[in-house]
């Protein structure tokens, strides 16, 4: 197998005026991800390096284009260039095929998408307003629209968000003690990848999926009728900001309360209805003050200002919706170093 050489672009000891230039064209470099994705480059090419024109081939796409794309590519460590002009996987390429363990693949396309290009263009409206972008762009709010007007969009953040949520289901589910817990609700759980994990793990747990119907509709097979854990998983189709209306022992609420303030007003509310004394409640969030990624963190908090008018949140800012809600917080604990756990009682 031949030998991959460096990366072509270097960029410790550019000037600033070429690192600028580089940064304003970071539409380049995720459009060009965006492309490889869609075109399931990475999923063509195996474990031999291959020339631009058998991958075009292969792909039934021009094969000159094909080549600066993969060259645009090895700029950013996505692909490698072997030295006699044939291609090869790295770990980030590798990231982008559908069959590689921890894919990321759906997220990729996801952050992507359509919509982000309209919403990213008016980034300076948002800091203006304060105020998402969305619904002055597209006429609807940002899950109306997606569930309405983009079945395709949807139906790739679902599948996104499951991606997203493996490692974290994993991680959540060997963190979290439910001495004592036998039933629990995933609020705003998408399609229930980490109810599935704990009901795995714990054989005599209960669980209920919450979430909006379209994404309830495509739960997790094992929790539909006739899955693996049918007979401990109830679908509850809904809007938490509207009712929660499940009695259990724990409320699990994972990457939800990074909307708008008021919507976590809302659900917290609805919690505190639903839920008996002594119920305990998890939220789990990437926070902004607490990250490894804070390029990848900062970069979340704006497209949720954009299409939700919403924010990362800090310690403090979750803590205080938390206690503004009349929750009890006990500890703020890291479930791993991405994600950080609110652990409250009702
Ligand atoms: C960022 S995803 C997180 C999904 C899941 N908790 C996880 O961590 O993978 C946000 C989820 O909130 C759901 N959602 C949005 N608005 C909702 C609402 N009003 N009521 C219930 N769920 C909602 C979305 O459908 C989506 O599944």
């Amino acid at each position: 197998m031949a030998t991959a050489t460096a990366a072509p672009s270097d960029t410790a000891g550019a000037p600033p005026s070429m690192l600028l230039r580089e940064l304003v064209f970071g539409a380049a470099c995720a459009g060009a991800v965006r492309a490889a994705a869609r075109l399931g480059v990475a999923d063509a090419l195996g474990e031999e390096p291959a020339t631009p024109a058998e991958l075009a081939a292969h792909l039934g796409v021009e094969p000159r284009p094909l080549a600066r794309l993969l060259r645009a590519l090895t700029c950013y460590e996505i692909f490698s260039e072997t030295g006699d002009g044939r291609y090869a996987h790295t770990p980030l390429s590798r990231l982008l095929r559908e069959d590689e363990p921890g894919s990321l693949r759906y997220i990729a396309l996801w952050c992507t998408e359509p919509w982000t290009w309209q919403s990213w263009g008016r980034l300076d409206d948002a800091v203006r307003t304060g105020r998402s972008v969305f619904a002055d762009t597209f006429g609807k709010e940002f899950f109306d629209y997606l569930h309405n007007d983009a079945p395709d969009s949807a139906a790739l953040f679902d599948r996104a968000m499951t991606q997203s949520s493996r490692q974290s289901a994993r991680d959540l589910t060997a963190f979290l003690d439910l001495t004592g817990i036998s039933s629990v609700v995933d609020v705003g759980g998408g399609q229930g990848m980490v109810l599935a994990s704990l009901l795995e793990r714990h054989p005599e747990l209960h669980g209920t999926l919450l979430d909006l119907p379209k994404v309830v509709a495509q739960a997790d097979e094992r929790l539909r009728p006739g899955g693996e854990f049918a007979d401990r998983a109830q679908l509850v189709p809904g809007d938490c900001r509207t009712a929660i209306p499940v009695r259990a022992d724990l409320y699990l609420i994972k990457n939800i309360l990074e909307w708008d303030d008021e919507s976590t007003r809302r659900t917290l509310a609805n919690v505190r209805k639903a839920a008996g004394p002594g119920a305990r409640v998890v939220i789990v969030e990437n926070l902004v003050d607490d990250t490894p990624s804070m390029r990848f963190t900062a970069a979340m908090d704006l497209l949720l200002l954009l299409n939700v008018g919403g924010a990362k949140h800090t310690e403090a800012s979750m803590t205080g919706l938390i206690e503004e809600s009349g929750l009890r917080l006990e500890s703020v604990a890291p479930v791993n170093p991405y994600l950080h756990a609110f652990l409250c009682t009702v």
